[in-house]
C-alpha cells in the first residue's frame, strides 16, 4: 500500500487520467487569447527569474516588512518594463503575477488612466511623458474621511483666484481629509484630487485637479500639504493607502484636468457635453475588475479542487482500505464546483464587456456618446455582481479545505484579503445596483411611451412589458426536465424574472415610495438583470468558441461537452439560488422547481470527473498559487511540512540549538518551577 504522501500523487494522476478533454485547450480563454497567453507566459517566466519578486517567505512578513520588500520590487518592475518596452496590458499582467499590491499600483491603475482620459491633449503633451516615465508618481484622491460614495458631498475645495490665475486647494475640516488613497502615503509626488470647483462663490461640483504633493527634488511634502500613511488594513498590506490635508495649496489654473470641462482665465466655466463623461476612468477600472474576479475565482477553485482530490477523509472503501476523496462528497462539490462555473461565466462576460468598452472608446473619438450609458451601467452591474460572487465564493471554497484552509500556507487567504476591497472601491457594490436599476426603470418608462424605440440587446426583453396583460400570463414552457436544459427556455425565464422586478420597482415608485426606500428592490433587480446577461454571454461565448465545426473531431466534441457541463452547472445553481423569484408569480411550477434542483445534482455529477482538469486549465503556476494545498503535483502534506521550515518562530533567535524557545528562562521556567505563587481555588468567586 502506498504511503499517504504517495497516495496523494496517485490520486491527482488518476484524476488527470479520467479527464475527458485536454485542459490546455482552455487556458488561452483565461489569458485573453493564444497570442496574449504566449506573451504573458514569457512575463511570468521573467518575474520568476528575479529574486526580488520571490514570495517564499511572504506569508511571514508584517506590514512594515512587506512595504520595505515592495520598494525594490517597484524599482525592478519599472526597470524591466522600460527595458522590454512592455505595453500597458503586459505591464498590468506583470503586476498581477507579482501578486502583491506594490505601492505604485495606483499610479498605473488609476492616476494614469484618469490623466489619459480627462486631461486635454495639450495637458497630456506636458504631463504625459513625466507620468509615463515615473518622474511624476501619481495617485487618485477622491474619497474623504467624511464621504466616499456621495461625490456631491465632498468638502475639499478648489477656489479660483482670478488675480493670480491659480486654484486654491483647501481641506477645511477633518472630515474633508482625503483618506484611503492608494500610493499616497509614501510614494506619490502628484495626485489627481477631486475637489469642488468654486468660481466667484459659485459651486460647480466636484472636478479633477493635478496637485503636486511632494518635492521632485527630494520627495519632501510641499508647503501646505500634510500626508500620512493611514495605517493597517484587512489586505493590500504593502500598499501605502494614505491620508492628506491641503491648507490653501496654490496650483496654476491650468492644472484643472480640462478634457471635458474648462475654466478660462476670466473665470468662465464650460461644462462637459455629457455629465457622465468625466467618469470614463472608473468605467475602465470596473471593466478590469470583472476579469480580475474571474481569475480570483479560478485561483481559489484550482487550490480547492486539487486539495479536495488528494484529501481523503471519512468513509472507508473496504476493498482498498482507502478513505473517500473529499471531492466525492456532494456537499464539497456543491461548495466548490459552482465557483468554477461562475469563473467561466465571468470570463465570458468580461470578454463581452471589453468589446463594448473598446467600441465605446472608438465611438467617443468621433464624438459619439451613444454607448456611454450602456458601458457605464453594464460595467457597474457586472462589477457589483462579480466581485461579490468572487469574494463570497472564495471564502466558501476556503472553508471547504477544513482546518488547513485556515493556514496562510493554503494560499487561499493572502490574495482573498486583497480581493475583498474590490466590493467597496470603484463604486460600492450595493450603491451600483441603484444605478443599474434606475437605468432599467427609465428604459421601461420610455418603452411604454414609445414601444418602437431602439433598445440594445441586453435590455430588449423590456419590450415584453408593453403588453402587461400578456406578460403576467407568461409561464415557463418546459414540460420535462430535459426541456429545462433548452437555452432558450432558460434565457426566457431569466428575462421574465428581471422584467417582473422592473414592474415591481415601477409600481412601488408610482405608489409614492421614496427612492431611498427601494434599496432592496434595486439590489434584487440589478442582480436579476446581471444574472441574465451573464448566462446569455456564457451561452453565446461557448457556442461561438467551441461549437465551430459542422464536422467536429472527438477532441472538439469532448471539449464542447465539458464546457457545456460547466454552463449547465452555472445556470442551474444560479436558478436554484434564486428559485423563490421564479416561483412567486407562478412563472415556475413547483414541479419545474424540483427539476431545477435535480439538474444541479446532475450537473455536479457531470462536472466532477473533469474537476481537476478544469483546475489545470486555468494555467496557474505553482509559484503564483504559493499554496501548499493546491500545487500541481498534489503533494499537499509534504508541502505543508516544508513550508513550516520557513516560519520565523522555528529559526535561530526564537529557538536555540537544543530546540528551546526564546524567553524560556525568563517567562516559562518560573511557571514550570512554581516561582509565580500557588493557585488557590476559591469556590464561586475570585479574590478581586
Ligand atoms: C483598499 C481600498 C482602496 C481604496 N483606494 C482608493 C483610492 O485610491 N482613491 C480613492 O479616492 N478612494 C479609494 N478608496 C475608497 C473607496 O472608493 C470608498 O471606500 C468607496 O467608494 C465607498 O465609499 P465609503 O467608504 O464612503 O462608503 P459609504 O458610502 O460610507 O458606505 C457605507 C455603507 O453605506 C451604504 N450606503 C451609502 N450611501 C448609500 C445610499 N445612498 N443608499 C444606500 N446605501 C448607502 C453603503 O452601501 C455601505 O454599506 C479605497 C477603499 C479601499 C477599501
Amino acid at each position: 500500500m502506498p504511503s499517504v504522501e504517495n497516495q496523494q500523487q496517485l490520486d491527482i494522476a488518476a484524476e488527470r487520467a479520467k479527464c475527458t478533454f485536454d485542459p490546455s485547450q482552455l487556458t488561452a480563454l483565461f489569458y485573453g487569447g493564444e497570442e496574449k497567453m504566449q506573451r504573458f507566459k514569457a512575463i511570468e517566466a521573467m518575474v520568476d527569474r528575479e529574486p526580488v519578486f520571490d514570495r517564499t517567505d511572504r506569508y511571514f512578513l508584517g506590514r512594515t516588512e512587506r512595504f520595505k520588500r515592495a520598494l525594490p520590487m517597484v524599482k525592478r518592475y519599472v526597470e524591466l518594463r522600460n527595458e522590454h518596452g512592455l505595453t500597458p496590458e503586459e505591464a498590468a499582467h506583470f503586476k498581477v503575477y507579482i501578486d502583491d499590491y506594490i505601492p505604485v499600483h495606483l499610479h498605473e491603475s488609476m492616476f494614469l488612466p484618469v490623466l489619459r482620459s480627462q486631461a486635454s491633449d495639450e495637458q497630456l503633451k506636458v504631463w504625459g511623458p513625466h507620468a509615463e516615465n515615473y518622474h511624476y508618481i501619481g495617485c487618485y484622491a477622491q474619497t474623504e474621511l467624511g464621504h466616499g460614495s456621495a461625490l456631491s458631498r465632498l468638502e475639499t475645495t478648489a477656489t479660483l483666484d482670478l488675480i493670480t490665475d491659480q486654484w486654491v486647494i483647501n481641506s477645511p475640516t477633518q472630515s474633508s481629509a482625503k483618506f484611503w488613497i492608494g500610493t499616497l502615503g509614501k510614494m506619490a509626488n502628484h495626485a489627481v484630487v477631486q475637489a469642488k470647483l468654486i468660481i466667484n462663490g459659485k459651486d460647480y461640483g466636484s472636478h479633477p485637479f493635478l496637485v503636486p504633493l511632494r518635492s521632485l527634488k527630494d520627495h519632501t511634502p510641499l508647503p501646505g500639504v500634510v500626508i500620512k500613511d493611514q495605517g493597517p488594513k484587512q489586505g493590500a498590506i504593502s500598499m501605502d493607502n494614505g491620508y492628506a490635508r491641503f491648507n490653501h495649496v496654490r496650483i496654476p489654473r491650468t492644472n484643472m484636468l480640462m478634457r471635458f470641462s474648462q475654466v478660462s482665465a476670466d473665470g468662465v466655466y464650460s461644462k462637459p457635453i455629457h455629465p457622465k463623461l468625466a467618469y470614463g476612468g472608473m468605467t475602465a477600472v470596473r471593466t478590469t475588475l470583472i476579469n480580475h474576479s474571474a481569475l480570483s475565482m479560478a485561483r481559489a477553485v484550482t487550490i480547492a479542487t486539487r486539495y479536495s482530490a488528494v484529501r481523503r477523509q471519512g468513509n472507508v472503501d473496504l476493498k482498498t482500505d482507502l478513505e473517500t476523496q473529499v471531492l466525492d462528497y456532494p456537499a464539497v462539490q456543491y461548495r466548490i464546483l459552482p465557483l468554477l462555473s461562475h469563473a467561466f461565466a465571468t470570463i465570458f462576460s468580461g470578454y463581452w464587456m471589453n468589446d463594448m468598452y473598446a467600441q465605446y472608446n472608438a465611438d467617443i473619438t468621433k464624438g459619439d456618446t451613444s454607448l456611454l450609458k450602456d458601458v457605464h451601467v453594464y460595467s457597474s452591474g457586472l462589477k457589483s455582481y462579480c466581485t461579490k460572487l468572487a469574494a463570497d465564493g472564495i471564502e466558501e471554497a476556503r472553508r471547504c479545505l477544513g482546518g488547513h484552509g485556515f493556514s496562510l500556507f493554503s494560499g487561499m487567504i493572502d490574495f482573498h484579503r486583497q480581493f475583498l476591497a474590490t466590493v467597496t472601491y470603484e463604486g460600492e457594490n450595493v450603491l451600483l445596483t441603484q444605478q443599474v436599476s434606475r437605468y432599467l426603470l427609465k428604459l421601461y418608462k420610455d418603452v411604454v411611451r414609445k414601444p418602437a424605440m431602439h433598445l440594445s440587446a441586453p435590455s430588449r426583453y423590456i419590450v415584453s412589458l408593453v403588453d402587461h396583460g400578456r406578460f403576467v400570463q407568461q409561464r415557463c414552457a418546459a414540460r420535462s426536465m430535459a426541456e429545462l436544459y433548452n437555452p432558450e427556455i432558460i434565457l426566457k425565464a431569466f428575462q421574465h424574472r428581471a422584467a417582473r422586478l422592473i414592474i415591481e420597482l415601477a409600481q412601488a415608485e408610482k405608489q409614492g415610495a421614496q427612492w431611498s426606500d427601494l434599496n432592496l428592490e434595486c439590489m434584487r433587480l440589478s442582480k436579476a438583470h446581471v444574472q441574465y446577461i451573464m448566462i446569455e454571454n456564457f451561452h453565446n461565448g461557448l457556442e461561438k468558441r467551441y461549437n465551430t465545426s459542422s464536422n467536429p473531431t472527438s477532441t472538439q466534441e469532448n471539449l464542447l461537452e465539458a464546457v457545456r457541463s460547466v454552463y449547465n452547472l452555472h445556470v442551474f445553481y444560479t436558478l436554484e439560488t434564486e428559485l423563490a423569484e421564479f416561483l412567486e408569480d407562478g412563472y415556475f411550477s413547483p414541479e419545474q422547481a424540483s427539476w431545477c434542483r435535480q439538474a444541479v445534482k446532475d450537473s455536479l455529477k457531470a462536472v466532477r470527473p473533469n474537476a481537476v482538469g478544469f483546475a489545470d486549465c486555468f494555467g496557474f503556476t505553482d509559484k503564483f498559487l504559493n499554496s501548499a494545498l493546491g500545487s500541481y503535483d498534489g503533494r499537499a502534506y509534504e508541502r505543508m511540512a516544508e513550508m513550516t521550515e520557513h516560519e520565523p518562530l522555528n529559526q535561530a533567535g526564537m529557538t536555540d540549538e537544543r530546540g528551546v524557545v526564546w524567553g524560556y528562562e525568563e517567562f516559562l521556567r518560573p511557571l514550570i518551577f512554581g516561582e509565580v505563587g500557588a493557585f488557590k481555588a476559591r469556590k464561586g468567586e475570585s479574590k478581586l
